[in-house]
């Protein structure tokens, strides 16, 4: 099991995309902060070495002060090189993570703000928000406090090894032993246990992340309920059990240093036993027998952080593993650039064959379904709730990919077309979100080269001009959080605008009059057919008033087009749809 936890440590690390290329492209530098890092041990140990060695020739009064002249300045060039090589070498290591977070930041926010509308439907809001404010101060402690300790204190291991076996092949041999145990075997040994603490932390937060956001969001409906304790009670339960695996966590902390102050004790004892055997046979010897002992002490601070660093391994590899997916799908999706091209309609667009499931034990969505749809025609799309309606368009714009058959665009797979998606298709839902700024900028989401006059134009379109006009500030007036100064039909109506201002040839229009009033649901629907009468159309509806307006209705039933047909046609000859249908517009 641990052999396969350094092995999945080593494959993050050599598939890392994030940290990795800056590593490799600051290599000089880094290199500089290992040598660095090592200088400051050396200076350290050896600081302490000539120390002892000058407590003990003064103890013994030397007959000549030149005896001690050399120890004296050498004591003085180490107490001076060892904070001074320590400054510089958290200068650089400083800078150097300063410059790589700020470039890893503006790679995240570049990734996020890119496939926003993927990574929404890829990734729950708990873990986007994780990704956000936690993996990468991970990422950045994992080098940090990971690897470069690891690094430093496997150079110093090294060099003292060779040293101490030059001198002594026993003494080399003994300290090999218990400084391996402190160095490879306890934080091997820990590992399993790291990991699963770590998961049990990290799910626990990532479910808090999950509930807060959702509880915010249902703040209102808390509130209308009188259930405002509940919330908070909701809340504090993830604190408690967070407190209670900090706690079990830091008395393993506390156990495993103690478990490790006990080893270092005994390499003293080991240096003090061979120093007491082995360096007293002459007065000048015995200088270097408390020396030897001393040296050793700084090296604890350089072979202290490998044990909690390997501990700390989990939580680094969970992250970069998360930032690292990250990469990977939107790579995938990279080309879906927001870049708006000129696309021209496409003359037909064709479902062949396709059939779509969630995953191998979800329901099958479409079965072997197919449908041709030709340049300007406008489709509605009935059927039951849950049949895969939308799952039909998430298809159609390239963020879902059919498990058989092909959707095409006058016969080019879309698959092959993801570059030009966004300048495709135009998408307005039940709740088009509105920013909290003002209604130009909200506008112009939709073409940003857009003149003031563009924007006036369409907002006459979908008939929120007069609205406008009697705001204070007009089109500069700011909308608030979620457009909560407009209201359901003014929401819709906006967003509808930004669809007008973006001109995309295909329009997708998942049930975009939900929780309006029958007046300005039929007047949204009028606007959208009268200005976009141009454009091929697919719309999602339960409602069947207004569905005269349309070229061809398909009901989506059981992973096929159950009827299909125009309006008049379907009404004519299908009674299971003239029932529908009156009974909608209240006919019976
Ligand atoms: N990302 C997903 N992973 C797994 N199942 C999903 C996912 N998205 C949707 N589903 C499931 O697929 C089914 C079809 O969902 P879809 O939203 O396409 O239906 P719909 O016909 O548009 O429904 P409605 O009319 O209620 O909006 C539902 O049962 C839904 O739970």
């Amino acid at each position: 099991m641990n052999l396969k936890m350094i092995k999945n440590a080593y494959r993050f690390l050599k598939h890392d995309q994030w940290f990795m290329p800056f590593l490799k492209k600051n290599r000089a530098s880094l290199f500089l902060i290992f040598f660095l890092g090592f200088l400051t041990f050396f200076c350290g140990s050896a600081l302490m070495f000539v120390s002892g060695y000058l407590i003990s020739s003064c103890a013994r009064h030397p007959y000549n002060l030149f005896l001690v002249y050399v120890p004296v300045v050498l004591t003085r060039a180490f107490g001076i090189g060892r904070p001074v090589f320590k400054y510089i070498e958290r200068l650089k290591s400083h800078n150097w993570v300063l410059k790589t977070t700020s470039a890893l930041r503006g790679k995240l926010y570049k990734t996020l703000e890119r496939d926003g509308s993927f990574l929404s439907r890829h990734f729950r809001t708990g873990d986007l928000l994780d990704l956000l404010a936690d993996d990468l101060d991970h990422l950045e402690n994992f080098y940090l406090r990971t690897i470069f300790p690891i690094i430093v204190a496997y150079l110093v291991f090294f060099l003292l090894m060779i040293f101490v076996g030059i001198s002594n092949l026993y003494l080399a041999v003994a300290l090999f032993l218990l400084l391996s145990t402190i160095i490879f075997l306890i934080p091997i040994l820990a590992l399993p246990a790291a990991y699963s603490r770590y998961s049990r932390q990290k799910n626990l937060t990532q479910k808090q992340y999950e509930h807060s956001t959702e509880a915010f969001f249902g703040l209102r409906d808390w509130k209308i309920a009188h259930r405002e304790q509940d919330f908070t009670d909701y809340n504090s339960q993830f604190d408690s059990q967070a407190a209670k695996i900090k706690d079990k966590n830091r008395q393993l902390e506390l156990n495993r240093n103690l478990l490790i102050q006990l080893l270092f004790g005994l390499i003293a004892t080991v240096l003090l036993c061979w120093s007491g055997t082995n360096l007293t046979a002459s007065k000048m010897m015995a200088n270097y027998a408390a020396s030897v002992v001393l040296a050793f002490f700084p090296l604890m601070d350089c072979f202290l952080p490998v044990t909690q660093a390997a501990l700390e391994l989990p939580l680094y590899s969970v992250s970069l593993k998360r930032l690292n997916d990250l990469s990977q799908s939107t790579s995938i999706k990279t080309v879906a650039t927001s870049q708006k091209q000129e696309v021209a309609l496409p003359e037909q667009i064709a479902f062949d064959h396709v059939s779509f499931n969630y995953g191998p034990k979800e329901q099958a969505l479409l079965v072997d379904f197919s449908l041709r749809v030709h340049k300007k025609e406008k489709i509605a799309i009935l059927g039951p709730s849950g049949e895969g309606k939308t799952t039909l368009l998430q298809l159609l714009i390239g963020d879902l990919s059919a498990k058989q058959g092909t959707i095409s665009f006058d016969g080019q797979p879309i698959s092959e077309r993801q570059n030009q998606r966004s300048s495709w298709f135009s998408y307005l839902n039940q709740s088009a979100f509105i920013f909290n700024t003002t209604i130009l900028n909200n506008v112009r989401l939709g073409n940003e080269r857009a003149s003031n006059d563009d924007v006036k134009r369409v907002l006459a379109q979908v008939g929120l001009q007069e609205f406008v006009s009697k705001l204070s500030k007009g089109v500069d007036t700011i909308v608030e959080e979620n457009g909560s100064l407009l209201s359901g039909g003014q929401r819709q109506r906006l967003a509808l605008a930004r669809i007008l201002l973006k001109d995309a040839p295909i329009l997708l229009l998942d049930e975009p009059t939900v929780g309006l009033d029958p007046l300005t649901e039929s007047q949204l629907m009028q606007t959208i057919f009268k200005t976009q009468k141009d454009k091929t159309m697919f719309w999602i509806t339960h409602h069947l008033a207004g569905l005269e307006q349309v070229d061809r209705i398909i009901f989506l039933e059981k992973g096929k087009a159950s009827m299909s047909g125009t309006p008049q046609w379907l009404y004519d000859h299908d009674p299971r749809f003239r029932r529908l249908y009156d009974l909608d517009i209240g006919r019976i």
